[in-house]
């Protein structure tokens, strides 16, 4: 999760990377900060309908949209190669697409790569387990940039999610204004107090980053669905 190359894994051979979605505005982050991770060899960048004709991989990474996921799932399955996507507005269906490809390789979805929200994930289920039995209620309200097109966030959902497992009844509200790239409150409020807790992205480095870094883990590990937190806070 770290730009320290110490932070990259020591590898027999280079880990052959494919970025699925390069020409967008994550794919640009992820191709300007892969040498910070040497392990990383870069062989494909396809574009729209080239998917077919590119190199073979050991790890694709993907920043694309939802209907943009099916042909790169099938030529992972063909391939035997790793996934790691952090394509948000996915629905039912496109997620069990995810975990039958994970019967036979290695797959990690996150919402969200930063370690902060890794971090604010914890807290979230933390406070939750604690205010949501005394009553509390739990809104997450969420901002960015005026080009996204799902809502709420795929880290809404995600953090709404950890606060559910203890019960409580998420409410969500987005905002999509200028440039902003990626702004999660999520509050409790009980009688006579409340408490906020914020992240604030001001650069999608951190996603990028945090993506090549699971991709580094991800391409050696088990096939199996595998998570950021379980990549970050092993047991
Ligand atoms: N998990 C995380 O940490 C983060 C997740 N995201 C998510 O990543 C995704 C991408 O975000 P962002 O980079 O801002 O989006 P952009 O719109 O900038 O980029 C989307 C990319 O996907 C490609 N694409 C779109 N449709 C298709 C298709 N049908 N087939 C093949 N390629 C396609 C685009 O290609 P073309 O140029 O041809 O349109 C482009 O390269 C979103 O779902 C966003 O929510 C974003 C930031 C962080
Ligand atoms: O589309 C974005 O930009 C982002 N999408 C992710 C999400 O849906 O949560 C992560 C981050 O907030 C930026």
């Amino acid at each position: 999760m770290s730009s320290n190359p110490a932070n990259d894994l020591q590898v027999d051979r280079p880990i052959r990377v494919l970025i699925h979605g390069a020409s967008g505005r994550m794919g640009q982050a992820l191709l300007r900060l892969l040498p910070e991770f040497p392990s990383l060899q870069l062989v494909a960048t396809p574009g729209r309908g080239e998917l077919s004709a590119a190199a073979d991989f050991d790890v694709a990474v993907d920043f694309s949209l939802p209907e943009a996921l099916p042909p790169l799932l099938q030529r992972c399955r063909e391939q035997g190669a790793a996934l790691v996507t952090g394509t948000t507005g996915l629905d039912a269906s496109a997620r069990q697409a995810l975990e039958s490809l994970a019967a036979q390789v290695p797959v990690l979805w996150a919402s969200n790569f930063s370690l902060g929200v890794a971090v604010m994930d914890r807290l979230v289920e933390e406070a939750s387990a604690v205010l949501t039995p005394a009553g509390w209620q739990c809104d997450i309200i969420e901002q960015h940039h005026i080009h996204k097109k799902d809502a709420p966030s795929g880290t809404a959902l995600t953090l709404g999610a950890s606060a559910e497992r203890a019960g409580a009844e998420v409410r969500y509200a987005a905002l999509r204004a200028g440039d902003i790239v990626g702004e999660h409150t999520v509050q409790f409020a009980g009688v006579g107090e409340r408490i906020e807790l914020i992240h604030r992205a001001s650069s999608r480095d951190i996603f990028a980053r945090g993506a090549l870094w699971c991709a580094t883990r991800v391409a050696v590990a088990p096939a199996g669905m595998h998570t950021i937190r379980s990549l970050l806070f092993p047991a």
